[in-house]
Order: C-alpha cells, then structure tokens, then sequence
C-alpha cells in the first residue's frame, strides 16, 4: 500500500448487506492496525502470520478481493512451510519463517561449496557481511525488535547464518529441479500445494533474508527451543492451523464459495493509492501526443496507398488534449483528467490518421493441446498462434492460462500481457529479479488508461482468475509476489479496472489499443475504425471532412444510432458512467428541454410565464443509496 490511508478517503468495495455490523465508528482503530500490519509484510514478507492478519482487517475494513488476495498468500507460504517441515526433519523455521535452517549445514556439501567460496572475501554467498560489526548490529536489531515487542525473543547470530547459506545450496537445487518443466499451476489443493514458482520465491526469500539484519540475523529463539527440545509436532500444528485459519477467511469472502470460488465487489479507488497514480501527468499526455505524431510517419513510410496526400506534409494531424469536453464541463469528474484526440489541421474523409498495434491482448483459444472446447457455444480462435505469438519463448507460453480460465481466457491474458510487459520492460532490482522496482502503474501503457469506477455495479470476483493466475504467472516470471508491494492485491484490481475502461472486444480476443483507448465516444462520431486479420491491429480513419481543432469521436456501441437521446445515455453508462456529453446528446438535451417549458398560467407578478417540467434524474430509480457512500446524501446526477 503506497502512502498512508488517509481515511476519508475510505471507500469499502463490498457491497453492502442487510444487518451487516456498521463499522464507522472503529475505522481509524482499523487503519491503522492495517498500516501497522502492512509495515510488518514489508519487513516479514514470508511470514504468512503476517498476511493472514492483514487479510482479516481488509475483511473487516470491507474490501473482500483484498482479503481473499492475502489469505492466499498466506496459504502459499504456509503449505511452503508445512511442506518442508513435514518432508525433511532437518529443516527448522527461522524467523518470520523468511527462511529455513538446517541443524547441521555441514552436512550440506553444496553450502560447504558457497560457504567456501564467502569466506575468501569476508562475505557469506548472499553478499552478507560476516564480520563481528554485523553480527553486533544484529543483535541490537534483534533486541530492538523485541523491544517493540515483536514475535521475536533472541539471536543466535552465527548458527543462523550458517543456516542461511545452506539454505540457499538447498533452495537453488529445488530451483534447478522446478525449472525442468511446467507444472499444473492450478493445482493448489491443501496436501500439494500449487508453487511451481515456490522455489524462485524461496530463493528470493533466502537472499533477501541474508541481505536484511532484521531477518538474516535474527533467530526466533521460541521456535528454535522447541524445535530442539522435540516439539515439531506443535511448531507443524500451529502451522495447520494457521493453513485453516486462512483458509476460512478465504471462504468467508468468497460469497459463491464453494461452487464458484467467487465474491462480490465494487470497484473503487483504493485510498492509499499514490497521488502520482492517480492523475496523467503533462509529460505523460506529452509523449502520447508524441506516439500519434509517430504512428502517423509510419503510415507514412510503410503504407503510402493509406495516407493519400502531401507525404512531405509532416506536421502531426491530431494530438491529446486535456479538459476534453470543456473545463466546465457537467461531467461529475476532475475536467482535466478527461483526455481526448483533436485534430490539429484539416483532415481530409478517409484519411487513414493511426494504425495502432498492440502487444496487450488477450484471445480465448486454442488450449495447449489444441483443445478448442470450452470456448463460446464450441467454436473457438481458429487462428493456431493465439494465444502465443510464433516469437513467444516458453515463458511466455500463455496457453496455460487458456486452459484454466476456458472462456474468460482473453481477459485475464490481456491482464496477465500487461504484467509481463511491466515486468521485463522494469528495471531488475539488487537481487536480480525483473520488474520488481517498476510500480505496474507507472508504466505507461498501463498509467494512461483512465478506470471508470461505477459505485452502484457489483461485480464478481474469482478466486481463481483474478488473484491466483495473476500471482501464479508473476511467480513463473520471477516477481517475488511476497516481497514486492508493487504486485500487491490491490494492484492487480486496479489494472483490472483500467482494462474494463479501455479494452475493446469481439467474441474471441480483447485487446487494449493504446492510442484508440484515448478517443472519446460520440453518437455521431467522425471517425472510423476496423480491424486488421492478425485481430489486434486497428485501423482508424476520419468518417468525414474535419477541421482543426476538432475532437476526433469513434463510436463505442454501433447499435444505438435510431434510440432516443434516453436509451442511448442509459446505454452508454456502461462505457461511461455519466451522461454522454457528446454533440449529438447536447443538442437533443437542449431540444427536449425546450419542448418540455410549459406555459404557466398562474398570473403571479413574478412570473415569466414559463414553467420547467421537472424530469426525473436518468438513472435516479436504479441508484441504491449505501451507508458508508462519504456524505450520506442520496447521489443526484446534475
Ligand atoms: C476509453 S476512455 C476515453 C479517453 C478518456 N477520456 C481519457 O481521459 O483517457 C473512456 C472514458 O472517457 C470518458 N468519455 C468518453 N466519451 C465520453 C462521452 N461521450 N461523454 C462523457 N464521457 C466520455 C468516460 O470517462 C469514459 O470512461
């Protein structure tokens, strides 16, 4: 979570249900036991104590996706753990259970190996100072820890250390082992647990352990006692029921559960997004204005037949504005957060303004081995590259996905696209892993799409589809998903947001075109688009003559021309969620409500002699009002 919740801001996404306890008066407690308890996931990220109680306040605090998303972590790790335990009876949790230790690491021939190879430079394999200094300093941290009365009672320094390095011979084999093959990710049953990318994590977990006093050096002595004094039954307990405890608070968000695996939400702006999120900055709108202008030379260059005209004629035909429909404009939204296309010369009918490709789609088949059932009524993709390009190496073999998310497959690719590009279009970070530094929501491809949050839909949620293919795939690409806030929970719903708000669709594929998500949607556009045989190139050229300074309008429903101004803006609410404000809606709101002024026959002094039908809000009678929306007045749309 980026910045500290500022609780004004807090906005639950469960929706609400009859008698349901009201938590108003326990927020700020609840805030900030969650920045409390997100501040410890971020010293212990495989502490899954620690992710099961941030889950129980998020449930609490009413964010049910965020909830499910932390108790699956937490079942993650403890199954790693119960694994181990459970497997080799040499293994002993260390602290926070960031890693494990052995009790004799001279047994280990690959960590007397790595042990060796440390201590010729004075430095242990992870890079970890080895000298008295460190370990005095660990020793402090530990006691500071203890002092702040965390779960920590001791140190003992160099036993853990030696720990740590045999640890990391024994991890990176499990590493070797795990990279021969592609496992069945969607098995996460609770005897075998689902963690084909585990041993990336627990490589990532072991050095970043060695690398942090906090948990490299500090040993839960507690644990430690009874590990030796014969009580791993109890310590293998405690974490069974733990592994329950989490798994109850999954099922208990999850409204559908156990059929579906599926919960209710509502999209929302989470209040501790960063504030650099949550606006486009200039530089931003810049640079796409940059990508028309190169879109365009590229037509120019590798399509002449589409671009007739002055091919010396380089100036750029459109640009992105903000404050798209005016700075006053009725929108119940920040004006110039409204982005839109505007020509910045005459353009000439058909002219070809932008061809736009896109790496971010996602297709519904076929399956790996070919399978093409499961699909809308039987028929599929015929097209046997999606949904992998012929390039796509193995690891990005996407198939996998097609194959547990059957008909949703092209959703949740299109997602599972935008995170690969975050991660290897990110820089790699002191320990080597991809995209771990880079917040997926500076990217971008993914910082120019605007979410639409709509307070009255309820949506679903699938345990499966949202949160563990996501993290299943962030594993497989070696994003610790425990370790790096930016590929939190609430991260991967916020994508999911901005996705539903710019994504266009046929049956089969969904795709995001990063210059056409930036056209507004006119009744009347004058401009128009079609797609290419490939499926995710989109072809955009003006309808009609359109002069400078124009916006540039494509149409998002094509099946609404003959509806009445009512029906279109009711339709439209799903694209939009305000009253559409294009020339054609304008004009007709001005016409009715001329048509409506009444002549007023009531002969007061004051009186101009018209009266004003007052017509009911367009969506008043489908708004429920929700106890917690901010200032308890029923909305009004004005
Ligand atoms: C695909 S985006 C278009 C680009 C967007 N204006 C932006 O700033 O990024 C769709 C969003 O634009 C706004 N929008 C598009 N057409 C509109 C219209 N005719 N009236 C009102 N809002 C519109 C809505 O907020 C909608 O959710």
């Amino acid at each position: 979570m980026d910045i500290p919740f500022d609780i004004t801001g807090w906005q639950p996404t469960k929706p609400p249900s009859v008698g349901e306890e009201d938590i108003t008066e326990d927020v700020t407690a609840l805030v900030s036991t969650l920045s409390a308890q997100t501040e410890h996931i971020y010293r212990y990220p495989y502490d899954p104590n620690g992710w099961f109680r941030r889950g129980e306040t998020l449930a609490r605090l009413r964010y049910p996706e965020l909830a499910v998303g932390d108790s699956y972590k937490a079942i993650l790790l403890c199954h790693k753990l119960l694994k181990h335990l459970v497997e080799d009876k040499q293994w002993r949790l260390g602290s926070h259970m960031g890693f494990w230790l052995l009790d004799d690491p001279g047994d280990d021939p690959g960590a007397d190996d790595l042990e060796a190879e440390g201590e010729s430079n004075g430095t242990d394999v992870n890079g970890v100072d080895t000298s008295e200094a460190s370990s005095s300093k660990a020793v402090a941290d530990a006691n500071e820890a203890v002092a702040n009365d965390e779960d920590v009672t001791g140190a003992t320094v160099g036993k853990a250390k030696a720990g740590v390095k045999a640890a990391t011979a024994r991890i990176l084999a499990d590493h070797t082992a795990a990279d021969s093959g592609p496992a069945n990710l969607a098995d996460r049953g609770v005897t075998e647990p689902a963690m084909t990318g585990s041993a990336v994590t627990s490589r990532a977990s072991t050095k970043r352990a060695a690398r942090d006093p906090m948990v490299a050096d500090v040993v839960d002595a507690r644990w430690e006692q009874e590990a030796e004094s014969g009580c791993r039954d109890d310590l293998e307990q405690r974490m069974l029921d733990l592994l329950s405890e989490a798994q109850l608070l999954e099922h208990a968000n999850l409204d559908h559960y156990p059929e579906y695996e599926e919960g209710c939400y509502r999209q929302r702006l989470y209040p501790w997004m960063h504030s650099r999120h949550r606006r486009r900055s200039d530089g931003l709108v810049a640079e796409m204005s940059h990508e028309f202008a190169a879109a365009e030379r590229k037509i120019w260059k590798e399509c002449p037949d589409e671009r007739p005209g002055d091919p010396g004629a380089l100036a750029p035909c459109c640009t992105v504005i903000r404050h798209a429909f005016g700075e006053f404009s009725t929108i119940d939204k920040d004006s110039s957060e409204l982005l839109g296309v505007f020509a910045t010369k005459d353009i000439a009918t058909d002219t070809v303004i932008v061809i736009d490709e896109t790496e971010t789609w996602g297709c519904i088949g076929p399956g790996k081995d070919g399978s093409m059932s499961n699909l809308h009524g039987g028929g599929g993709c015929a097209d046997p590259i999606h949904p992998n390009l012929p390039s796509e190496d193995v690891c990005h073999d996407l198939r996998w996905i097609r194959d547990r998310a059957g008909r949703h497959a092209a959703e949740i690719i299109l997602r599972c696209r935008f995170l690969i590009c975050c991660i290897h279009g990110g820089q790699q970070n002191e320990f080597g892993h991809p995209g771990m530094d880079t917040h997926p929501l500076d990217h971008p491809l993914i910082a120019r799409l605007t979410p639409n949050y709509r307070r009255e839909k309820v949506r679903l949620f699938s345990l499966d589809h949202d949160i563990a293919i996501p993290n299943d795939l962030l594993l497989l690409h070696g994003v610790d998903i425990f370790a790096s806030p930016n590929y939190d929970t609430w991260v991967l719903f916020t994508l999911c947001a901005r996705i539903e708000n710019n994504s266009w669709s046929d049956p089969i594929h969904t795709c995001i075109s990063p210059l056409f998500s930036l056209f507004n949607h006119s009744c009347e556009p004058n401009v128009d688009w079609s797609i290419r045989p490939d499926h995710t190139t989109m072809v955009i050229r003006v309808a009609r003559e359109v002069t400078a300074g124009e916006q540039l309008f494509v149409e998002y429903d094509g099946f609404m021309q003959d509806q009445p101004l009512a029906a279109r803006r009711k339709r439209m609410r799903k694209w939009l969620d305000a009253e559409c404000q294009c020339t054609k809606c304008l004009r007709q709101e001005v016409e009715e409500e001329k048509a409506s002024k009444e002549s007023c026959t009531c002969g007061c002094g004051g009186c101009k002699g018209e009266m004003k039908r007052v017509v009911p809000a367009w969506d008043m009678d489908e708004l429920p009002v929700f106890p917690e929306d901010a200032d308890g007045r029923p909305r009004v749309w004005s």
